[in-house]
């Protein structure tokens, strides 16, 4: 437990010195894979995913290690006891997780750390030094989300009944204020996304200052 005490520590304080890491979250649907993705392929080299533990199974087209760590949930409940995650939650029937060593991996490189979570994600993180920029993507309507999601053709009904109810609550809980610091409508795609460069143009100018000197 100590030294996973001291992983989260150092996590933490090479966060307050590097760029701060971005939390995007959001119901499930709203577009957070899109945009994170829109400015990865924009910005090549400055942002690094970090990529999270699932006990889902991969969707088609998804890479083990890029997209997702794809786990047992044996394997995901020992490395929560060994501690090596920041955060975890049960989303959906599954597990999912942000592990020290996605976080460091990304810091390593002195990129933009960027962490696709869920709200009890949120939560976890508000309690860490980690300090990064919270956006929340919206959609804008219920009843859009559900035809995205839909249209995705990724999720069985069951599961997009469930990811459904949770983005009632969660676009409820997002309403406290301070919870996050943006809220982006994604309606059309190319004004959220401009939006969302808009949030962080701060951070980016400094890290691209910083690798041009
Ligand atoms: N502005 C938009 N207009 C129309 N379709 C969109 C828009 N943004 C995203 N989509 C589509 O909606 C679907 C859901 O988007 P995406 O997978 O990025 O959501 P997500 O928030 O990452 O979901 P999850 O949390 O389940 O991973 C995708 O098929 C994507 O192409
Ligand atoms: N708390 C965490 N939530 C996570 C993590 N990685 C992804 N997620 C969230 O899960 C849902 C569903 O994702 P999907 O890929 O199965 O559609 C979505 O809201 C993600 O933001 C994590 O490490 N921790």
């Amino acid at each position: 437990m100590i030294s996973s005490w001291r992983q989260i520590f150092r996590v933490t304080a090479a966060a307050m010195t590097g760029p701060r890491p971005v939390v995007l979250s959001g119901p499930s649907g709203a577009g957070k894979s899109t945009l994170l993705k829109m400015l990865m392929r924009e910005f090549e080299g400055l942002f690094g995913f970090s990529v999270s533990h699932t006990t889902r199974k991969p969707r088609p087209g998804e890479v083990d290690g890029k997209d997702y760590h794809f786990v047992t949930l044996e394997d995901m409940k020992r490395g929560v006891e060994r501690g090596d995650f920041i955060e975890h939650a049960v989303f959906s029937g599954n597990m999912y997780g942000t592990s020290t060593a996605a976080v460091q991996a990304v810091q390593a490189n002195n990129q933009i750390c960027i962490l696709d979570i869920d709200m009890q994600g949120v939560k976890s993180i508000k309690k860490t030094r980690l300090n990064p920029i919270y956006i929340s993507i919206h959609p804008p309507s219920v009843q859009i989300l559900e035809q995205r999601l839909r249209d995705r053709n990724t999720e069985s009904e069951e599961s997009l009944q469930k990811r459904l109810n949770a983005a009632i609550e969660d676009l409820e809980i997002s309403k406290e204020p301070g919870l996050f610091d943006a809220v982006i409508v994604n309606d059309d795609l190319e004004e959220a996304y401009n939006k969302l460069k808009g949030i962080l143009a701060k951070e980016i100018k400094q890290v691209q200052s910083g690798k041009n000197s």
